[in-house]
């Protein structure tokens, strides 16, 4: 089958959730920011950091282009769909996944966290903004929305897989 692309903004839960569903799919597992860091032998921080976003998003497009595109569930990064390409990229190769979750429900799921360079200091205007701005993205570039709020990641990953079976496509959030 194709490859399956988990989008949603950071804290959404695609790294959580595609490890899940891959396993109860029988697929491969892939992480756009594992990749990059093996890749570039630093944490994301420390590229945002010493490289900036622009190289970050640069090795981020280059990773998305060479994973599998069948039989594998990818988590992609929360800012990969910033770029048309990338779009229009998993559109094409594979089936997209947005794991929506509420800017509430994000900031309190992250608010000890300190890998997201985006997200640091703090600024909640800044984090929904960043969110508003994405969200239209993520809706038009999905096949299917899963909704997350309230619901334990296996659950979730359960859902999605029914509704592959069942060709479900084309649910809204
Ligand atoms: N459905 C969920 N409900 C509550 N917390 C969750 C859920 N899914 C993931 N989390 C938690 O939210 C944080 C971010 O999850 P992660 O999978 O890294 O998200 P993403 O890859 O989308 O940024 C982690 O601490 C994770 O344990
Ligand atoms: O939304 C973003 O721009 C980012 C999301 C992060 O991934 P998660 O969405 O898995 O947190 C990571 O790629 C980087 O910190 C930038
Ligand atoms: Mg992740």
């Amino acid at each position: 089958m194709k490859s399956i692309y988990m989008t949603g903004f950071m804290g959404a839960g695609k790294s959580t959730v595609s490890r899940l569903l891959a396993e109860e799919m029988g697929l491969a597992h892939h992480d756009t920011d594992e990749e990059i860091v093996n890749a570039a032998g630093k944490s994301i921080n420390r590229i945002f950091e010493e490289d900036g976003e622009i190289v970050f998003r640069k090795l981020e497009s280059e990773i998305l282009h060479v994973l599998p595109k069948e039989n594998a569930v990818i988590a992609t990064g929360g800012g990969i769909i910033v770029s048309e390409e990338n779009r229009i990229f998993m559109r094409r190769n594979g089936i997209v996944i947005f794991l929506y979750a509420s800017i509430e429900e994000i900031l309190e799921r992250l608010k000890e966290d300190t890998t997201r360079p985006l997200l640091q200091g703090d600024n909640k205007e800044k984090a929904a903004s960043l969110y508003e701005m994405r969200l239209p993205l993520y809706r038009e570039t999905a096949d299917i929305c899963a909704e997350t709020g309230g619901k334990q990641a296996e659950e979730i990953a359960s859902d999605i897989k029914h509704c592959l079976k069942g060709a479900g496509l084309g649910h809204t959030c």
